[in-house]
């Protein structure tokens, strides 16, 4: 499938107050490609991920979402972002379905084309056989794979996932990471995946360090890391722990 459009982010700075948060970054992704975004606490991944998704604002920069600038037309750029956060946000006393088709009706769908769209990605992350169950009775790699479902519900172009696999054990980390490749190299999504672990990482990914609010590397990863280790080339660049 191709999808146009991508990812671009021009020169965006932020401040809390006298705190320089974000300074100068930029980067754009491909339509269809996977982005690492690779930072050690307090990089700058959270606040960017808030400018994203309009959760606040900046007047210096630009960023665009599948062609549409975030300032100027944020409901088409919204429209075509699903985002993946931090902190879990399903409900736990209902079951998966009920989580999507309430999220479904968010975005105005309903009926046997929100039932079409909730079967599909549920299929997608290959948690069909669970949609009746209450998300409370679903390990945490279930819940998170539930979670990305729905963010593709609506059918966007730009999938955003903050730290999507904190907390979770090594096989849910690793079956997570993979489906979300796949989404990339099959579907055509274009995915900025922010993480601190470089095991999540792959040479073929498209790579972008960020430490201290600006962007220190942007490249393929296993150019960039060379005939280093990639944890070793993270520690290199950011001068802290991976
Ligand atoms: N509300 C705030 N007020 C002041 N400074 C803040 C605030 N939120 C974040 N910061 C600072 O801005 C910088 C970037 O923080 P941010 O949370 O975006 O980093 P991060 O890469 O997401 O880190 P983490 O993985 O720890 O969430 C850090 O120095 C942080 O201390």
């Amino acid at each position: 499938m191709t999808r146009t459009g991508g990812l671009n982010v021009r020169d965006v700075t932020f401040r809390y107050g006298a705190k320089t948060a974000l300074d100068g970054a930029g980067f754009d992704v491909a339509p269809g490609r996977f982005a690492a975004l690779l930072g050690p606490n307090g990089a700058g991944k959270s606040t960017l991920f808030g400018l994203l998704t309009r959760l606040f604002t900046t007047a210096e920069g630009r960023i665009s979402v599948a062609g549409h600038d975030i300032a100027r037309e944020p409901r088409a750029a919204l429209a075509r972002m699903g985002v993946v956060f931090q902190s879990p946000t399903l409900d736990l006393d209902l079951t998966i379905r009920q989580n999507l088709r309430y999220f479904a009706a968010l975005h105005g769908l309903s009926g046997r084309d929100a039932a079409r769209r909730i079967d599909a990605a549920l299929e997608r992350l290959d948690i069909a056989e669970r949609a009746g169950e209450r998300a409370r009775d679903l390990n945490g790699g279930h819940r998170r794979r539930t979670e990305i479902a729905r963010a593709l519900i609506h059918g966007p172009d730009v999938l955003l996932l903050d730290e999507a696999t904190v907390g979770l054990d090594a096989a849910s980390r690793h079956a997570i990471v993979d489906h979300v490749h796949r989404l990339a190299a099959e579907d055509g999504l274009t995915v900025l995946w922010a993480t601190h672990l470089t095991d999540e990482v792959r040479d073929t990914d498209r790579l972008i360090v960020l430490h201290r609010g600006r962007i220190r590397a942007d490249g393929e990863a296993g150019e960039l890391r060379g005939a280093q280790s990639l944890t070793d080339y993270f520690l290199a660049t950011t001068g802290e722990d991976a």
